[in-house]
C-alpha cells in the first residue's frame, strides 16, 4: 500500500473512533465532553476537505451531522450562540438538513425569536425526513405561533394549566414588552412609564429570567447557610450567561449598581425586545467586572415569593431568587400600582390598579402595609431612602402632628385594636387627612385594621364607630393596588355572610382584586374562582 493511501486510511479510521466517541458520550448527556470530541472531529474533517480528498462529499454530510450534533450539545449547556453557529455553518453544507433546522429553530425559541423559529420548522418540513417526524415539527410551528401571538397582543390564558391543579409542564410563555418606556425618573435614575392608560390586570412585562436559583431553606442557621449556597450559585448562573451571551451582558451591564443613578444611561426599550435584538451572533466575549455584577445583584435580584409576587405551580414550594433585566428598572413605590406574577422561570408584571399614561410603573420592593418608620427601615435595608410621594406626606404629618407619635408609642404597647382604629379616623379628621390620602394612613396601620375586621368581638364593640371594611378596602385599594391580603378579606367577607356564591357587585369587586393580585392571565371564569379560593 502506497504511503498517501495508508496515511489516507488511518486518518478515516481516526474520524471513525472520534464519531462513534462523540456519538457515545451524546447519548449519555455528556455534553461537556461530547462537545470536545466533535470539536476534533469537526477540526479533522474540515482539513479533510480542504486537502480535495477523492470524496469531499462523504465528509461533508458527516461534518454537517457533527455541527448538527454538537449544536444539540451547546444548546443543552445553554450556549445558545455557540449552537447557532454550528447550525448556520451546517445549513451551508446542506440547505434542509431536518435535524439541524430542528435544532436551530430550538434554540431561536430559546432565544425567544419566535417568527425566525416558525421560518426554521416551516423549512424542515421541506426535507424528506419531515415525513416520520411529522407531528414534533407541527407542534413546534403550532407553539411557534402561539408565542409570536402572545409577543405581539400581550394574551397570555393559564386557565387550563390552573383548572388542572398545575400539573404537568409549566407553560412555556412568550417575552411581552406592553404600552411603556423608559425614562428618567424624579426620583432616582430611570424608571418604566406608562405610554397608555393601563387598566388594572393588564399584562405590562412577561420576561424571562436571566438566571434563578431555587431551594429549601430551613430555620436558623442552616437555612443561613442554604440561602448562601444558593446565593453562591445563582451568582455562579448570573456569571455563566453573561459570559456566553453578549446580549445579556450588554443588558445586565445597564443595570443600576446602586450608586450614581442620575448618570446611567436611559436605554431605548427595543433594546430589551427579543425580536429586535441586536447580533445575535456577536459574542465577543467581555472580561466581567466581578464587582460590579455583584452589586448589580445586590440591587436587582428579587425573590419569587416576595409581598409583591405571587408564585404559580410548584416553584411555589421553594425559596426562589432571580434576575429579570427589564423588570429591574421598576422602582419602589409606597403607593404601587403593580405586582409580579412567578410562572417557571417568567416574572409577569402587571397593573394592580388603574395607570394613567405617563405615570411611572412601581411596586412594592417591602410590605407598604406598614407604618412610616418600618417603610423607612426596610428601604434602608434595601440600600436607599424611600422618595416617593406617600412618604413625603407621612413625613410632613408627623412633624406638623405630633399626636402621631404618641399613637404609635401606644399601638407598641398594644392598644387595643378596636380603640387604635378609632383613634385613626378620629385623628384623621383633626389631622385634616381627606379623601384619598385617608387611605394612605389605613395602609399605614392596616394590622389594626385587619385585627378588628377579622373579630366578632371587636366588631360587636366598635363596629358602629368606625367605617365599614368594604370602605376601608376601597380607600386602601385605591392608594396601593390590589393586594392578596384586601383580597383575602373581602373573600371571607362574603363566604360569611352569603356561603360561596355572592351577588354581583361583590363578585365584581372580588374579581377586580383578584385582577390586581394575579393580573388577566386566565379567560375561564373558574380558574380565576380557583385562583380565589372560591372553587
Ligand atoms: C432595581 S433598581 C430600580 C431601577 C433604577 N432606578 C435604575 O435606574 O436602574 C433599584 C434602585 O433604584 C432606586 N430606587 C428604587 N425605588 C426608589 C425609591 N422609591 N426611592 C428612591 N430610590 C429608589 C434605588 O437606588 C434602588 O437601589
Amino acid at each position: 500500500m502506497r504511503q498517501e493511501d495508508e496515511d489516507r486510511q488511518g486518518q478515516s479510521e481516526l474520524l471513525q473512533s472520534l464519531r462513534s466517541k462523540a456519538t457515545e458520550l451524546l447519548l449519555r448527556e455528556e455534553w461537556e465532553e461530547s462537545i470536545q470530541v466533535y470539536t476534533k472531529f469537526i477540526d479533522l474533517s474540515r482539513i479533510q476537505i480542504s486537502n480535495l480528498e477523492p470524496d469531499p462529499d462523504k465528509f461533508r454530510k458527516s461534518l454537517c451531522l457533527a455541527l448538527c450534533n454538537r449544536a444539540e450539545a451547546r444548546a443543552r449547556l445553554r450556549d445558545f450562540l455557540g449552537a447557532m453557529r454550528d447550525c448556520d455553518e451546517a445549513l451551508e453544507i446542506e440547505r434542509t438538513h431536518f435535524k439541524t433546522l430542528l435544532c436551530k429553530g430550538k434554540v431561536l425559541l430559546g432565544l425567544s425569536k419566535y417568527s425566525l423559529a416558525l421560518e426554521c420548522f416551516k423549512t424542515a418540513l421541506l426535507d424528506p425526513q419531515a415525513g416520520g417526524n411529522l407531528e414534533t415539527v407541527t407542534e413546534y410551528i403550532e407553539k411557534c405561533k402561539k408565542l409570536e401571538f402572545q409577543a405581539k397582543t400581550g394574551a397570555f390564558d393559564l386557565s387550563d394549566w390552573i383548572l388542572s391543579g398545575f400539573r404537568g409542564k409549566t407553560p412555556e410563555l412568550a417575552e411581552f414588552i406592553g404600552s411603556i418606556e423608559i425614562k428618567k425618573c424624579e426620583v432616582s435614575g430611570r424608571g418604566l412609564f406608562a405610554t397608555k392608560n393601563i387598566v388594572a390586570g393588564t399584562l405590562i412585562i412577561v420576561t424571562k429570567a436571566v438566571a434563578t436559583e431555587r431551594g429549601i431553606l430551613g430555620s436558623g442557621e442552616s437555612g443561613e447557610k442554604a440561602q448562601l449556597i444558593m446565593w453562591k450559585s445563582f451568582i455562579e448562573e448570573v456569571t455563566e450567561s453573561v459570559r456566553k451571551c453578549d446580549r445579556t451582558h450588554r443588558l445586565v451591564s445597564i443595570l443600576s449598581t446602586g450608586k450614581d443613578e442620575d448618570d446611567l444611561e436611559i436605554p431605548d426599550i427595543s433594546l430589551f425586545r427579543p425580536d429586535e435584538a441586536f447580533g445575535i451572533y456577536d459574542d465577543s466575549k467581555r472580561d466581567l467586572d466581578v464587582e460590579k455584577l455583584l452589586s448589580i445583584l445586590d440591587v436587582n435580584s428579587l425573590v419569587e415569593d416576595a409581598v409583591s409576587a405571587k408564585v404559580l405551580g410548584k416553584n411555589k414550594e421553594y425559596y426562589g431568587v432571580g434576575l429579570w433585566t427589564l423588570a429591574s428598572l421598576i422602582n419602589h413605590s409606597c403607593i404601587p400600582n403593580a405586582r409580579r406574577l412567578h410562572v417557571g422561570d417568567y416574572a409577569i408584571v402587571h397593573a394592580s390598579r388603574d395607570i394613567k399614561a405617563g405615570e411611572e410603573v412601581t411596586f412594592a420592593y417591602f410590605d407598604v402595609l406598614s407604618p412610616l418608620e418600618k417603610r423607612k427601615e426596610m428601604a434602608e435595608s434595601w440600600g436607599f431612602s424611600c422618595g416617593c410621594s406617600r412618604c413625603k406626606f407621612e413625613s410632613f404629618l408627623y412633624v406638623t402632628n405630633q399626636e402621631i407619635g404618641e399613637f404609635e408609642m401606644g399601638l407598641e404597647r398594644g392598644v387595643d385594636a378596636g380603640n387604635a382604629v378609632h383613634m385613626v379616623e378620629e385623628g384623621m379628621k383633626r389631622w385634616k387627612v381627606k379623601g384619598k390620602d385617608k387611605g394612605l394612613l389605613r395602609a399605614s396601620y392596616w394590622g389594626v385594621y385587619d385585627e378588628i375586621y377579622n373579630s366578632e368581638r371587636l366588631m360587636k364593640r366598635w363596629g358602629r364607630k368606625i367605617p365599614t371594611m368594604e370602605v376601608v378596602v376601597d380607600s386602601v385599594y385605591d392608594v396601593i393596588g390590589s393586594d392578596e391580603r384586601l383580597m383575602k378579606m373581602v373573600v371571607e367577607e362574603m363566604k360569611k355572610k352569603n356561603g360561596a356564591c355572592s351577588n354581583i357587585a361583590e363578585m365584581e369587586k372580588i374579581v377586580k382584586l383578584g385582577k390586581g393580585v394575579y393580573g388577566k392571565v386566565v379567560s375561564k371564569k373558574k380558574a380565576m374562582k380557583s385562583l380565589l379560593g372560591l372553587e
